[in-house]
This record gives C-alpha cells, structure tokens and sequence, in this order.
C-alpha cells in the first residue's frame, strides 16, 4: 500500500530480498537491497517542520513470489503534545500537534479509506 509515514524519521532495515519501492521524480523505482545498510525515510512531520523543503518520500513494499522478506522499521515520533511549526515564512502549514495529525489521519482513513496527511494541514 503506498504511503507516506506520519512520523519524523524511520530508520528501515530490510534484507537481501529487498521489496522497498519508492516515488521518485514521478517513477516507482526499487530500493537496492543491502543488509548492510540502515535506509532513513523522511516523514510527514519533518516535511512540515522543514516548510517542504524536504519531502516525505511516498513508498511502498512489495512481497516477491517465492521468496519471504524481512523489514525492520523503527518510527521516530515526538510525544502527542508536541507541536510541529516550521520557522520559514510564509509557512506552508499551519502549526499542529502530532495528537491531531494522527487523529486526522485516523478519521481520514476511516471515513474515505486512505490517507490524505499533510495537505489537511495548509495555510
Ligand atoms: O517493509 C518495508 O520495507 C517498509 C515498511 C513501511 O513502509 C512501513 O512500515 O511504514
Ligand atoms: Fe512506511
């Protein structure tokens, strides 16, 4: 299912069978795999705190035919209350908190089924 995270960081291990996808320049290309490296995702809540100047990357994973793949991901996420504003003017989003960046995306999916995320949040 391809998604942004609603976090600020995720460190992602996967193994050799790889199955990482991600958007870049409007394409879907597969994340090399290499057990040796830790892949660092951007999230939503950095994207906001960064005024768009660094994007949350849309990805997915895909399972391979035969093969099973192993994926580790660790969610790095301040504390419900803390509020996320970004210092650059004009600000894109207005400041919210992570409590209500995660209750809306909760409603969002299940009142239409997906996420919608940041762009609930523009000026
Ligand atoms: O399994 C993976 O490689 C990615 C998992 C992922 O994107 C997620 O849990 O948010
Ligand atoms: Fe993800």
């Amino acid at each position: 299912m391809p998604h942004t995270d609603s976090d600020f960081l995720t460190i992602l291990h996967q193994d050799q069978v790889g199955g990482l996808q991600l958007v870049k320049d409007g394409q879907w290309i597969a994340v090399k795999p290499n057990p040796e490296a830790l892949v660092i995702n951007i999230g939503d809540l950095f994207q906001a705190w960064s005024n768009d100047c660094y994007k949350s990357v849309k990805h997915c994973a895909v399972t391979h035919p035969t093969k099973e793949r192993f994926s580790a991901a660790y969610f790095l996420c301040p504390s419900y209350e803390t509020v996320i504003e970004s210092c650059s003017r004009p600000s894109v989003y207005r400041k919210f908190s992570f409590r209500e960046y995660r209750q809306k995306v909760q409603e969002d999916v299940q009142l239409y089924g997906y996420k919608v995320g940041l762009s609930r949040f523009l000026v």
